[in-house]
């Protein structure tokens, strides 16, 4: 995908949105209760909330893999009523074919929208040079760190150009460097194609040094504590976490998050 290809819009709107669970039994469980954000078209927005609170499930009902229980979600005004290629998901765990190449799997999506397998796979490795694989295109993920397949992840997701990029924690579980890494490499990406982009975590270092506009949410029932517009220059880099706009930021998100992440440890069964 070149810089001229990017793909405008994903301005995604979630409007009033609620979900309840039926848990075991007859129980309800309210997990999100009248959400309401936006992500701006072009924009980094970073969903930020304790861990259980519901994140996972709102980047569920963007995607359309499941269906709000009270509100809507619009992606450029039209109500999202199932998946679609123009929102791709990227979880924690890699959905990459372990049979196929890196450069076979990133070109998977455009050869089965008919485009020529030449073509997909030349596309294919530039993404992956831009993603710091170069040199690995014709590996297979077992042959490579959790690392290079998060970012292979991307490049696959990228290709598709999709309007909406949806990133559920997809650094979680790498060590302390790889992770710093993978934040640097996907930045470098945004810096160039300005894909519209709702990045999850639980971390807030991560959130803000990803981030265009921080949307923190509370524990269960979920809602929407605020949105803080992080308002740090881009290129981002390394030394800005110990900017003072960065120290308050953090500070101001910190309080909000603390009370939450408390409720969160209290709700948290005992271990027997
Ligand atoms: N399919 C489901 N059926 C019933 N309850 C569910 C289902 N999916 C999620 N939940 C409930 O929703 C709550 C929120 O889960 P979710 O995975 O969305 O949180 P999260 O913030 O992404 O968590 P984490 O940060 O730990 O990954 C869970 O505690 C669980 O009780």
């Amino acid at each position: 995908m070149t810089k001229s290809s990017a793909t405008s819009g994903g301005h995604c709107v979630v409007d009033s949105v609620g979900k309840v669970y039926s848990s075991s039994g007859n129980d309800l469980e309210i997990v999100l209760k009248d959400c309401s954000f936006e992500v701006p078209a072009g924009s980094l927005t970073v969903l930020l909330g304790p861990s259980g609170c519901g994140k996972s499930t709102m980047v569920k009902l963007i995607a359309g893999y499941e269906t709000p229980t009270l509100g809507q979600v619009r992606l450029d005004g039209v109500p999202v009523n199932g998946p679609n290629a123009d929102r791709i998901v990227v979880f924690q765990e890699t959905a990459l074919f372990p049979w196929m190449t890196l450069q076979e799997n990133v070109a998977y999506g455009p050869v089965q929208a008919g485009e020529a397998k030449a073509a997909a796979e030349r596309e294919a490795g530039a993404l992956l040079r831009t993603v710091g694989l170069a040199g690995f295109e014709h590996r297979y993920p077992t042959q490579i760190s959790g690392g290079m397949q998060r970012r292979a992840e991307v490049a696959r997701a990228l290709i598709t150009r999709p309007k909406l990029m949806l990133l559920d924690e997809p650094f979680r579980g790498l060590d302390h460097m790889s992770r710093g890494l993978m934040q640097e490499y996907y930045l470098k990406l945004f810096d160039e194609h300005r894909m519209t982009t709702l990045f999850v975590t639980s971390e807030i270092d991560e959130a803000i040094f990803l981030a265009d506009r921080l949307v923190v949410l509370s524990y269960k029932p979920t809602v929407v504590k605020t949105v803080i517009d992080v308002d740090l220059p881009r290129p981002r880099n390394f030394q800005m976490l110990t900017s003072a706009t960065y120290g308050r930021i953090k500070e101001q998100a910190l309080d909000l998050l603390y009370n939450e992440a408390l409720k969160a440890f209290d709700q948290t069964p005992a271990a027997a």
